[in-house]
């Protein structure tokens, strides 16, 4: 008897020099009857604190259905066997920390003995290189940017479940934040932070982007920064919010990451790592999309107006045309030339015939509808799509912009007001109209009448003859 208890206690000694959590239970009982030093320094319980293992397994595991689905069929698949398969597990500490464990139990006679490997370092590793290659690939793919960042603030949601994360773009026109990604807030919450402009005083976020640099709340509702915002933040239910400018390779602002928490938080050192890693992967998304998106831009619209150029305005064309013949809605074409551009350019210079062009650009988008569509086609020859637009409705956008362009003017170097017209033709789509080309044949021949006709106006391309408006 003596011997064994010496035995016993030697064991106990020796199990607590091993840096590996260990502890056992009776099986039959379920209590937990030892735990060694390693397992109080990994998970914060002292033996009081526990009772038996599910109980225990319930008190650390994330949700009561982590444990009914992934842990207890482990424990019941392997349960009397000499030993289990590992379980890799997500697991919170006493504190709430959480860590990533490799666990697995062997079965002598009446008791389990328990092993729990901490692999939360490899684990963040692993997965946060997975992170950046699946971040890398989307964008790669040219996938949308809301996606791309969704999965970054997923991925640092999952290595810190009881945060909530946030991305937010810098809108330098505005100079406001607008919402990249925020998948757990609820549409209230985006909604009001959607467009809000930046500053001191304007949350977490806002300040930070205004500030340039770094913006800890630990408590929201204590806060100066916070102070026109607790409502806001009693709907999203948070009380501390970290926040970091997302700043590109050149030391501009891109926008903001933040991590949320429920109460009241103070960050540790592995937050701040965990913030750097996740605004340093945000900004790489964010510079990559943006570029992508500048040589499409490139590629696809004309740098002097900034409107579609030719290549897009087909493509765009063809789609809309195919779909209108399918869906049977109406759809029109209007053609529109500046007249006599030649006597701008020969009486006023090139740069002033440029400013007309860039004038008569924006005039137009101002006019236009949404889901319109203008193209500068030639040099000073534009197409413009209206899609779901009837012959009426053309013609009186057509004469709008007539109109608008005619009562607009540049001033010249001389300081000289520059007027200029157009002429536009307008076809809409017909039966038997199969390809772009058919209308907008049709609309350049009722341009070429309005020309013929003394230019400043607006021919309609009739199914027989063409009629003036
Ligand atoms: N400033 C400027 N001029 C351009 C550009 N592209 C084409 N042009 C000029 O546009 C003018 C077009 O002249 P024309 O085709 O004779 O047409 P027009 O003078 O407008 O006469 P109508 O169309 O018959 O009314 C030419 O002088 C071109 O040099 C451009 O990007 N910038």
């Amino acid at each position: 008897m003596k011997d064994s208890q010496n035995n016993e206690v030697r064991l106990e000694d020796i199990l607590n020099t091993t840096p590996i959590a260990v502890s056992w239970s009776s099986l039959s009982s379920g209590r937990i009857e030892y735990i060694n030093k390693a397992f109080s320094e990994l998970f914060g319980f002292v033996l009081g604190d526990i009772l038996d293992t599910e109980s225990w397994f319930l008190r650390v595991s994330p949700q009561p259905e982590y444990y009914q689905n992934v842990i207890a069929p482990w424990i019941d698949k392997y349960r009397g066997y000499a030993s289990a398969h590992d379980l890799s597990a997500t697991l919170f500490c006493k504190d709430n920390s959480v860590r990533h464990i490799n666990m697995c139990f062997s079965t002598i006679g009446d008791k389990q003995f328990w092993y729990f490997n901490d692999i939360t370092d490899h684990w963040v590793a692993e997965e946060r290189l997975r992170a950046r290659s699946d971040m890398l690939e989307m964008v790669a793919k040219s996938s949308a940017l809301k996606d791309i960042l969704n999965v970054i603030v997923k991925q640092i949601q999952q290595e810190s479940p009881l945060s909530l994360c946030s991305v937010l773009l810098f809108d330098k026109d505005e100079q406001c934040l607008r919402l990249g990604a925020a998948p757990s807030f609820p549409d209230v919450y985006n909604q009001a932070i959607d467009g809000v402009k930046i500053g001191l005083n304007v949350g977490s976020c806002g300040t930070a982007a205004y500030l340039g640099q770094r913006v800890i709340v630990e408590d929201i509702y204590d806060h100066p920064y916070w102070a026109d915002y607790v409502q806001l933040a009693r709907q999203a239910e948070v009380a501390a919010c970290w926040s970091d400018p997302i700043m590109s390779s050149k030391g501009d602002l891109l926008g903001t990451f933040a991590i949320y928490k429920r109460f009241p938080s103070t960050p540790a050192e592995k937050d701040f790592e965990l913030i750097n890693f996740a605004s340093n992967l945000a900004s790489i998304a964010i510079e990559s999309f943006r570029a992508q998106e500048a040589l499409q831009k490139r590629a696809y619209f004309d740098h002097l107006t900034e409107l579609a150029n030719r290549g897009y305005f087909f493509q765009q064309c063809e789609t809309l045309l195919n779909e209108s013949i399918e869906e049977n809605y109406p759809l029109a074409i209007l053609m529109m030339d500046v007249d006599h551009f030649k006597k701008v350019n020969d009486e006023f210079g090139h740069k002033i015939g440029d400013l007309v062009l860039q004038m008569l650009a924006q005039m137009s988008l101002s006019i236009l509808r949404r889901d319109d569509l203008i193209a500068r086609i030639g040099g000073e020859e534009f197409a413009i799509l209206l899609p779901f637009t009837e012959k009426d409705e053309a013609l009186r956008i057509a004469e709008q912009l007539r109109e608008s362009i005619e009562s607009s003017m540049v001033l010249s170097l001389d300081h000289q007001e520059v007027f200029f017209t157009v002429s536009l033709g307008v076809a809409c789509r017909q039966d038997g109209d199969c390809t772009v080309d058919d209308i907008l044949n049709k609309a350049d021949k009722a341009l070429y009448q309005a020309k013929a006709a003394g230019r400043n106006c607006v021919f309609l391309a009739m199914p027989q003859s063409n009629t003036l408006f």
